[in-house]
């Protein structure tokens, strides 16, 4: 029998971390590649796939690796200063939905629309924080967000 969408987590729908690894690193060597993304990915940071991995696992329903090893501070601290353009966020996110067809994530509409606005949500935020001067222009956001399937 099929196992309905609804009933499973966004991360085991995503193959769990094994699924979402593979994802993160086709993403990672797709970004270092990319003519305008490279001008901020300007070389291979080793820990980049694990982090990527581990805070969409986390964000997916999956283990909470990032907020205990990491924490959402680390995350507004990477980003900060970067300075992300509008051109390089949306490089970013169709950088990323490519990654899912070439990763072979499933294809099933819910899934794909929980991704993409997943995506979409974070590239915001990381934009946002990234021309942040003081504390105050940050994004409100404080704690890895709980993402789930599409509710309408
Ligand atoms: C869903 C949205 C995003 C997530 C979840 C995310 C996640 C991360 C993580 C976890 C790191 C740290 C990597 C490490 O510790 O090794 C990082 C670093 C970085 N991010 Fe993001 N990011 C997002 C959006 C963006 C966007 C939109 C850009 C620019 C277009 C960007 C550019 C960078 C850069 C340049 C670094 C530092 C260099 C590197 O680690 O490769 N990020 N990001």
């Amino acid at each position: 029998m099929t196992e309905s969408p609804v009933t499973e987590s966004l991360y085991e729908h995503a193959g769990g971390d094994e699924g979402l690894h593979r994802l993160e690193e086709l993403f990672y060597a797709k970004a270092l590649a990319d003519p305008v993304l490279r001008a901020l990915f300007t070389e291979r940071v080793p820990t980049h796939v694990d982090h990527l991995t581990w805070f969409t696992a986390e964000s997916f329903g999956g283990a909470d690796r990032f907020t205990r090893q990491l924490g959402f501070r680390y995350l507004i601290d990477v980003h900060r200063g970067l300075k992300i353009s509008d051109e390089q966020r949306e490089r970013f996110v169709a950088t990323y939905l490519e990654a899912l067809d070439e990763a072979g994530m499933p294809d099933d509409a819910p899934f794909r629309r929980a991704f993409r606005e997943h995506v979409e949500f974070g590239a915001h935020v990381a934009q946002q924080n990234s021309h942040a001067v003081t504390d105050a222009e940050l994004h409100p956001i404080r704690e890895v967000p709980a993402w789930n399937w599409p509710k309408d």
